[in-house]
């Protein structure tokens, strides 16, 4: 593995629990993203990984080497680590060559002209950041941080200053020279799709915990917890009884093993189900009046409110527009690659 985390723990001022104990693992040439909603402790655990803060207690270990443990403390430059800001931090009067070349020394001008080549800057080497896009300057601060072929790359809401279309482009060409240079890396987005797009491992924060380390089908189908769930795309959560003879009763009808569903531990049990999986059909018994309907391109999104008196969100990819005011019949459909753990899991 190239990045263990074990444990850390971290306060600010002695109150605020910034880091809960926090594990994971990303192995190399793999990429990691931390996920979380503005102060949830992201870019405080990056910037303990890197060095520039101090754990109150637990280990850090890269590239087989512990960083961070009660005993060690390895000062940022020699940890191996390189690192993308959100301002790209370039030097101003310096040209993209130099910003480039600055630092730990390239061993060569074939590695310099390769990495500019590799991150799209061939044309550009002696313009100057002020005559630079957005895009443009943060691939020189990633080239800059690839030279010296650091084992670890951490990323710290490199994309957030970019707009949405050359966020989506870039962040894609970044996951392809991280794979090139079999670079692990390590980014901190509050971007869910930019983290489903460019991470094998996720890991959701709140509040300075970790509630989930996982890869994005996992999170979205099994979220750990009512937090993850909530933050990983949309759903709706519906009361529902067990069965003694096996299966859920909902107030959208009876949920078998094979429906795609979540159940997670309250007084009241629930379900936890995604809008695509509601489909309409007409030959269900269960219709609930139809409260909201909105055109979204792709598709239309209904809202629901069964006989409960619960809402249920379902996203339809017909083109048949439906009137609210109305009531239409809906369903749960089965997921068509059935997993045996795919099935009804608790957490
Ligand atoms: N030096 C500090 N002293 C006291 N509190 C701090 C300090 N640095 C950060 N915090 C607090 O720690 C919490 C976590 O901050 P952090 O910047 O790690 O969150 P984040 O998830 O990266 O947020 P954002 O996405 O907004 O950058 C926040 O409540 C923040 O106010």
């Amino acid at each position: 593995m190239c990045l263990k985390v074990d444990q850390i723990h971290k306060t600010h001022n002695r109150k605020l629990i910034v880091a809960e104990d926090i594990s994971f693992v990303v192995e190399k040439g793999e990429l990691g993203a931390l996920l979380g909603p503005s102060g949830c402790g992201k870019t405080t655990l990056l910037r303990m990984i890197a060095g520039f803060e101090t754990p109150d207690r637990g280990r850090i270990a890269i590239n087989g080497k512990t960083v961070f443990d009660h005993r060690t403390n390895v000062c940022p430059e020699k940890r191996g680590t390189g690192m993308v800001f959100q301002d790209y931090a370039l030097f101003p009067h310096l040209t993209v060559m130099e910003n480039i070349a600055f630092g730990p020394a390239l061993k060569n001008r074939k590695d310099l002209h390769q990495l500019i080549g590799i991150t799209g800057l061939s044309g550009s080497e002696n313009r100057y950041p002020h005559e630079l896009s957005g895009g443009q300057q943060q691939r020189v601060a990633l080239a800059r941080a690839l030279a010296p072929r650091p084992g670890l790359l951490l990323m710290d809401e490199p994309f957030s200053n970019l707009d949405i279309s050359l966020r989506e482009s870039l962040s894609e060409e970044v996951r392809c020279i991280l794979n090139e240079f079999g670079t692990t890396g390590l980014l901190v987005t509050h971007n869910q799709h930019e983290a489903f797009a460019m991470a094998d491992k996720i890991g959701v924060m709140k509040h300075g915990k970790l509630c989930q380390w996982d890869c994005a089908e996992h999170l979205y189908y099994h979220p750990a917890t009512e937090d993850v769930a909530g933050f990983i795309g949309e759903g709706s959560f519906i009361r529902a009884q067990v069965c003694p003879s096996g299966g859920l009763v909902t107030p959208v009808g009876r949920l078998e093993p094979g429906h795609p569903v979540m159940t997670h531990h309250a007084d009241t049990p629930a379900v936890f189900i995604r809008p695509e999986d509601v489909v309409l059909d007409p030959q269900s018994d269960c219709r609930p009046l139809l409260v909201k309907s909105h055109f979204r391109g792709p598709g239309r999104r209904h809202i629901f409110e069964l006989a409960s008196g619960e809402q249920i969100v379902c996203t339809d990819h017909s083109r048949i527009p439906l009137e609210p005011g109305n009531r239409y019949g809906i369903s749960i459909s089965k997921r068509r690659n059935n997993h045996e753990n795919d099935i009804l899991c608790t957490v």
